[in-house]
């Protein structure tokens, strides 16, 4: 058991479970979870109660709160999609986030431990990113690595790590048609690396196993609209990726991928998947090209602001593609607005180097 001493980030770092199911998973988190606060947000039917195992601080939300909590706003949070648990990183109050799905346990490493997935991503986040070129040794601030010969001594100091991208054993974030296709895949390759995705690469963000930071990042975590009466679902987190790499990029801030690995049991039905994602899967054949040629102003010196300006090229170069991209434009401003209404004291703080 982990002493008080050692509970890293403890008091500033919360917990964030989108659910709708009980939550005994928690259980086998206990020893890593249990000193920290969970925010439950409750999907679906508001009044089916959820059981919270005992022991756990935490705070729950279902769409009555919500509702209650954001008035007209509450049209930006999506319902009955994961895409919700975005409400979570807005009421929280801490510096850090880490995201988990609750079908997702504790991994384990080839020597046998039990991976602290929590405390990995908490190392990764204190860490710096390296942009602008590339280690081939990997993160080089761990323990047994460094940066290479030819490394610039000049970029050594790395950028404020924003976002933790954590992967996953057993069952893998496959889309539907791969998963069609290979309904038997289990990922049993522990890939024991952290990197940083360069500076103009874009990459698929998954929500299942995620950290960052939300004074640095936290108002781009917006993971859209999706689910009920959505035409698109299970491109939350996509889309949250998508905006959160060009604004870590036009701001100097890094995103890691890697360790630390979860062990994620339940394989989601392909056919519904696919009835959820097959817009998605040709949309973005757009979309990333958008994304890659996005341009924010100098003017953009914090998230907030980086944010309004992508809603509107959203809105401008997307929403050609379909009417639900004026939509998610408009959702993505009224998603700014309501962060900046329950968190007025980080409005405009400047977050990085634009
Ligand atoms: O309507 C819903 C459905 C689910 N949830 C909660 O969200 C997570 C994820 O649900 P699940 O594990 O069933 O789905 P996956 O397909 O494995 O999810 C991954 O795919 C992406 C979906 O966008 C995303 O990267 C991963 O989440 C669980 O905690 C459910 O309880 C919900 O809140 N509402
Ligand atoms: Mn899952």
């Amino acid at each position: 058991m982990m002493t008080s001493a050692t509970v890293l980030l403890k008091d500033e770092l919360d917990i964030v479970i989108p659910t709708i199911r009980n939550l005994d998973f928690l259980e086998m988190w206990r020893p890593f979870f249990q000193p920290y606060h969970l925010i439950i947000v409750q999907d679906g039917d508001p009044s089916k109660t959820i059981k919270v195992p005992d022991g756990f601080d935490y705070e729950l939300y279902n769409r009555n709160d919500i509702n209650r909590i954001l008035g007209p706003k509450a049209s930006c949070i999506s319902f009955k999609d994961s895409a919700c648990r975005c409400f979570g990183y807005m009421v929280s109050k801490k510096k850090y986030i880490y995201t988990i799905d609750d079908d997702c346990f504790v991994a384990t490493d080839p020597s046998g431990e039990k991976i602290n997935a929590l405390a990995q991503h908490i190392q990764n986040l204190l860490c710096p990113s390296t942009p602008y070129f590339f280690n081939t040794l990997y993160e080089p601030y761990r323990e047994g690595a460094d940066f290479v010969r030819g490394y610039p001594f000049s970029l050594r100091e790395g950028v404020p790590t924003a976002v933790s991208h954590g992967l996953w054993l057993n069952i893998p974030d496959y889309d539907a048609p791969t998963q069609l296709v290979k309904p038997l895949e289990r990922n049993t390759r522990y890939v024991d690396a952290i990197m940083t995705i360069p500076k103009g690469t874009l990459f698929p963000m998954c929500g299942m196993n995620l950290a960052f930071d939300r004074d640095l990042i936290g108002p781009a975590m917006y993971f859209g609209l999706m689910g009920d009466g959505q035409p698109i679902g299970r491109y939350d987190d996509m889309w949250a990726g998508w905006c959160c790499k060009v604004i870590c990029d036009h701001l100097g801030l890094g995103i890691k991928t890697g360790l630390p690995y979860i062990y994620h049991s339940k394989a989601s039905n392909p056919f519904v998947n696919l009835r959820k994602e097959y817009k998605g899967i040709f949309w973005q054949e757009d979309i990333i090209p958008f994304f890659q040629n996005v341009v924010l102003s100098k003017e953009a010196t914090t998230v907030q602001k980086c944010y309004v300006e992508l809603a509107k090229q959203v809105k401008d170069n997307l929403s050609k593609l379909d009417p639900y991209f004026d939509k998610l434009a408009e959702a993505m401003v009224t998603w700014i607005e309501a962060w900046d209404e329950l968190n007025p004291s980080a409005q405009s703080k400047s977050n990085g180097k634009a």
